[in-house]
């Protein structure tokens, strides 16, 4: 088995369905362990993974395993396993606020780890993650790694003090800009439009807005501004949003998750 997940709800199932439409890696080459006998049929339904309600066995049988357990479980999970864990795997990690420091001590032995930060939109091969490593991870088994992780997205590897504040801006933020979605098709179903076209309208405007940041390179505001006619509509917008304070309300809501991901 090349790759295994303890926990399959949603950060995993994201990460396996990126993996496998990718084709790096084929269904029967992960497995999967959860607590629950309905967690795991959902995966093997959907992915065609194979699944263990032993999480020992998913370090036994696979090369490279993913914690994927709520940040709180991370303890007793490494406990389970760290008798089994081999010293030529790679463990990766994406729980906000577990340090490559804290792991090592919950390890009490050499571990290679690989600390991450992803998202969901990995699911559909758009993830945005961050990595860093700790010292026993060789620049081979990091390359190693980031394959893995860009079968799904986007990879940067980071400096570890920056992994807080990854985490409300990629790792969080889809569920931002889902609800901005959802909004922006709540005002177009109340001005007459149907609702599953509301979706589609606003959906392919921000994606095609954010492709449009990616590729042209250029600053935010100026392609704000050249959406902006003079006396036009999209400024009279651009004013309401202001006074109802989208900015700080963005800003203000990034600092308290990154706050709570310091704290885990
Ligand atoms: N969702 C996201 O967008 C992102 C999540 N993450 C991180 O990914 C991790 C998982 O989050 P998410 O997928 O959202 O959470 P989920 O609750 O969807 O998935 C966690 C899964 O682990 C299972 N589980 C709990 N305890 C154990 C155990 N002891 N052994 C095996 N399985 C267990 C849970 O079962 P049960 O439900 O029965 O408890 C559940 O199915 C977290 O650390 C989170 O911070 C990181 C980036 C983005
Ligand atoms: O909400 C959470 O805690 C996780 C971490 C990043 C996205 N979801």
């Amino acid at each position: 088995m090349k790759l295994g997940f303890i926990g399959t709800g949603n950060m995993a199932g994201a990460i396996m369905g990126g993996v496998i439409k990718s084709g790096l890696f084929k269904p029967e080459e992960i497995i999967g362990a959860d607590l629950l006998e309905a967690g795991r049929e959902k995966v093997k339904t959907l992915y065609g993974i194979h699944v263990t309600a032993d999480n020992k066995e998913v370090v036994e049988k696979a090369e490279t395993i993913i914690l994927s357990v709520k940040p709180q479980f991370y303890e007793s999970v490494i406990a389970e396993i760290k008798d089994v864990v081999k010293p030529e795997q790679i463990v990766i990690t994406i729980a906000p606020g577990k340090t490559l420091e804290w792991l090592a001590k919950q390890f009490g032995k050499d571990v290679k780890l690989v600390r991450t930060m992803p998202n969901t939109p990995a699911m559909v091969g758009e993830g945005m993650t961050a990595a860093c490593r700790n010292e026993f991870v060789t620049d081979e088994e990091l390359e190693g790694a980031k394959k893995i992780l860009s079968a799904f997205g986007k990879v940067e590897v980071v400096s570890e003090h920056l992994m807080d504040v990854v985490v409300s801006v990629s790792g969080s933020s889809p569920a931002y800009v889902f609800m901005f979605i959802e909004a922006m098709a709540d005002a177009a179903v109340a001005d007459g439009m149907p609702r599953a076209q509301a979706y589609q309208f606003a959906a392919q405007a921000v994606l095609g807005s954010a492709k449009m940041v990616l590729e042209t390179g250029k600053h935010p505001g100026e392609l704000k501004d050249m959406v902006c006619s003079p006396g036009g509509t999209t400024i009279e917008a651009v004013r309401v949003l202001e006074e109802k304070g989208l900015r700080s309300a963005v800003i203000e809501a990034m600092k308290a998750c990154t706050d709570i991901a310091k704290k885990m």
